[in-house]
């Protein structure tokens, strides 16, 4: 038994030992089938390897490619050794590739896409407004080097395929489909777009010059298409969730003021006006027959609507009606019945030259700049070279004559801009004329003839700025009301009331304006834009550390003649009025704030609408810190009608995109000596803004490092390398690309009275909470006083 009990024993174990071999080969067959599946894997990668490291190669046999990302260096990305053991050897780069391609077809689509700027650049941390602070801080490291926002299209196209940003082939085959689309009639090959004009700009060598005041526009057929890879588009509003955008919306219907509402079709709408900047034509362009007779159709058809009631011909209360706190003034002495227009300057003649008058007073011609040595042609006009050896020149005005000055900068290429022969006409074309009606918020008191009845609804949201598009429509320049005496006719006759087709001139002079007076159409008065953009003034600035020189005023437009004479005039009357409504304390919180102190030349007056800024790090009622920004929970007033008419004259006019119509307003008003300090605009508001200038002309400094010489004893001097423009009145300046984030600017004390009109759009999540809390607190007046900021 105990034999056979061995014997069955030893048959266990055998089995046993049997079942254990039989485990033990399967879990070595296993992980030997691991190692393989491993192997091959790993063999599968250094083929990808391969594969890529032999395109590059080839590439870069072909003329492009980066050298550096084989160097290990790619723009901040570490590139590990292709010889590492390292998996991902270049899987590193691949987040930098695709970025690429996004900013190609970004920057292909010529919208001054806001993000092409703020890629590199982060916001001015820090916008000290006080006297000797530390002011706007850059932090300019993070600049892209492959960013050349000077670029226009094809410029940019070409650049990033020699630098194999994107594949050669695939540039050649966009640049050629573009080629291939036909321009408009009458717009084909203005002079400077050909390829040639890369020749036309010797100084600037990182992109090839574009057309004379044309940089940035996309080539017909390409404005905005984009590629369904996911790429990025910047859709303002519209990118916000949809109950976001329901909320805003309902908001927007039931807020007594006409405000910008959120774009649902952002892209598609702005499409008329993109095209229409893109097709203009240089000054000097042949004009095209067929345009002009479109024109003149166009003319007679708005004329024959202003005889069918949509224009307002007769009396009826004067602006005291708008703005009644103007009463309590003197207001500049506008003639109701204006001779028409003058025709259009001739070039080269100024302003004065014409006999201009403003406010009331002749201005008094600027000594005329000496002659420049070499006059050269146009094309080079723009590029003045400063010193390349000067580095911190101090350009304050101390001890300088005005002629003494002028000869100083002149001679020393740091006045910029002041030559008219480099201003262009942009043309109109068929599209200015269309599809502003869909600008929603500012069409919306015409759109909307409902509101025009509800006064009540409108004073409650107006309380010292007059009762808006309800009484502007009552004619805030002794204009009648014609359109809504016919809508109620027609009410009272049973009849749904038609909403008046959309007409720009009568809708700027309801809105207070443009005088009645004034029967150019509104194309024609667009003509009389002068506009330039091609500023040039280099630096040297750190990006990821590295120095490198480039035009620190890339990016700024200057469009002369937005505003004529007499709406000048009738602006700086309703910014006094504002301005004394805030004396009074009638306004909003924050709206007005006047410096403390009684010394000159320390800050200025502000009236702050759409949003409360925060010039300075200050304190909540809770004593928390606030750092300069927006400060969504100070309601300030609402953007005043006349405003609102203003930014849409802008955007009409294609000086500002329509996806960037500002929301906000700073006004500035500067007494003698009076300056703003420098700084870089806060990036809570979007780009491109503008400024517009009033009651004297002034120049504006821009640099990138510019600072107080002496806040106490010369406050309002600034130093630093830097040029200047001449912001003539009725002038618009646009601050974009470098020019408003690489570059610091600021207004030195004044030598005369001057006001000037910032309008920027909140970025939407400050929209947003804005909007919020402007519904919150319910037209509460916040017992908040300025006191302790400027
Ligand atoms: O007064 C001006 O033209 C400039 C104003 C300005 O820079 C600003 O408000 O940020
Ligand atoms: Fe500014």
């Amino acid at each position: 038994m105990k034999e056979f009990d061995v014997e069955m024993m030893s048959m266990e174990r055998l089995k046993e030992r049997r079942a254990e071999l039989i485990r033990t080969k399967e879990i070595a067959r296993k992980e030997h089938e691991e190692q393989v599946r491993r192997h091959l894997k790993r063999l599968e990668g250094y083929d990808r390897k391969l594969e890529l490291l032999e395109s590059l190669i080839r590439r870069k046999e072909a003329g492009g490619g980066r050298s550096s990302m084989l160097n290990g260096h790619v723009n901040g990305y570490e590139t590990p050794d292709p010889g590492s053991e390292e998996e991902d050897v270049f899987l590193t780069p691949q987040p930098l590739r695709q970025r690429r391609n996004h900013q190609y077809y970004e920057d292909q689509d010529g919208e001054e896409d806001e993000n092409e700027y703020e890629d590199g650049y982060s916001d001015a941390e820090e916008e000290d407004y006080g006297n000797g602070g530390r002011h706007g801080r850059l932090r300019q490291d993070e600049v892209e080097d492959d960013e050349d926002p000077g670029d226009n299209w094809k410029a940019g196209s070409t650049r990033r395929a020699d630098r194999g940003l994107v594949p050669r082939e695939v540039a050649l085959r966009q640049q050629k489909a573009a080629a291939a689309v036909a321009p408009p009639p009458g717009f084909d090959s203005p002079p400077g777009t050909s390829e040639t004009s890369e020749s036309t700009r010797p100084a600037d060598k990182s992109a090839v010059a574009p057309p004379p005041g044309f940089e940035k526009r996309s080539p017909p057929g390409f404005s905005r298409s984009r590629p369904a890879n996911g790429v990025k588009e910047d859709r303002g509003l519209a990118q916000l969730p949809h109950t976001d955008l329901r909320n805003l919306l309902a908001r927007n219907r039931s807020a007594a003021a006409p405000r910008i509402l959120p774009d649902s079709d952002g892209d598609a709408r702005a499409d008329g006006l993109e095209q229409s900047r893109r097709q203009q034509t240089p000054a000097g362009a042949p004009q095209p027959m067929d345009l002009r007779e479109q024109l003149n159709r166009r003319r007679m058809g708005s004329q024959a609507s202003s005889q069918n009631g949509h224009a307002s011909e007769d009396g009826g209360p004067h602006f005291s009606t708008l703005f009644p706190a103007a009463t309590k003034f003197t207001p500049t002495k506008v003639n109701e019945e204006q001779p028409p227009m003058p025709p259009p300057r001739p070039k080269g003649q100024r302003e004065w030259d014409a006999g201009k008058v403003e406010g009331g007073a002749e201005l008094q011609p600027p000594p005329p700049p000496p002659e420049r040595a070499n006059r050269i042609g146009r094309q080079e006009m723009g590029v003045y070279q400063a010193p390349r050896m000067e580095r911190f020149a101090d350009e304050g005005m101390r001890g300088d004559s005005p002629d003494q000055g002028a000869n100083r900068r002149m001679s020393q290429g740091l006045d910029i801009g002041r030559d008219d022969s480099e201003y262009t006409v942009p043309d109109p074309t068929e599209d200015s004329l269309v599809r502003f009606d869909e600008f929603l918020g500012l069409s919306i008191a015409n759109n909307r003839p409902e509101w025009a009845g509800d006064a009540a609804k409108m004073e409650e949201s107006f309380p010292a700025l007059g009762a808006g598009p309800a009484a502007a429509l009552k004619g805030a320049w002794g204009t009648g009301d014609a359109a809504s005496r016919l809508s109620m006719i027609a009410v009272q006759a049973g009849m749904k009331p038609e909403a008046p087709k959309f007409n720009a001139v009568t809708f700027e002079q309801t809105a207070g304006l443009r005088p009645p007076s004034d029967n150019l159409t509104d194309v024609e008065r667009r003509q009389q834009m002068r506009s330039k953009n091609d500023f040039f003034f280099e630096d040297t600035v750190r990006i990821k550390g590295i120095p490198q020189t480039v035009n620190v005023v890339q990016g700024l437009e200057l469009h002369k003649g937005l505003l004529n004479a007499q709406e000048q005039a009738h602006i700086v009357t309703a910014i006094e009025a504002w301005a004394e409504a805030g004396c009074a304390g009638q306004l909003r919180g924050r709206t007005f704030s006047a410096p403390r102190k009684s010394k000159r030349g320390k800050g200025r007056q502000t009236i702050q609408f759409g949003c409360c800024y925060n010039y300075a790090t200050d304190r909540d009622q809770y004593g928390n810190q606030r750092p300069p920004g927006i400060i969504a929970e100070e309601v300030v007033e609402p953007m005043p009608p006349l405003l609102m008419a203003l930014v849409h004259r802008l955007v009409r006019w294609g000086v500002l995109p329509r996806a960037k119509a500002p929301d906000t307003a700073i006004i500035n008003i500067y007494d003698v000596d009076d300056c703003i300090p420098p700084h870089i605009d806060h990036h809570d508001f979007t780009r491109p803004f503008c400024t517009i200038s009033l009651l004297s002309e002034q120049p504006i400094m821009f640099g990138a490092r510019l600072f107080p010489i002496d806040p106490d004893n010369q406050p309002g001097v600034f130093g630093g390398r830097h040029c200047k423009i001449g912001l003539p009145t009725g002038s618009c300046l646009v601050l974009k690309g470098n020019g408003a984030d690489v570059a610091m600017h600021c207004v030195p004390c004044v030598s005369q009275r001057r006001m000037s009109i910032t309008l920027r759009k909140m970025g939407d999540e400050h929209a947003v909470r804005v909007k919020a809390e402007v519904d919150r607190s319910a037209k509460k007046p916040s017992t908040r006083w300025a006191d302790d900021y400027e």
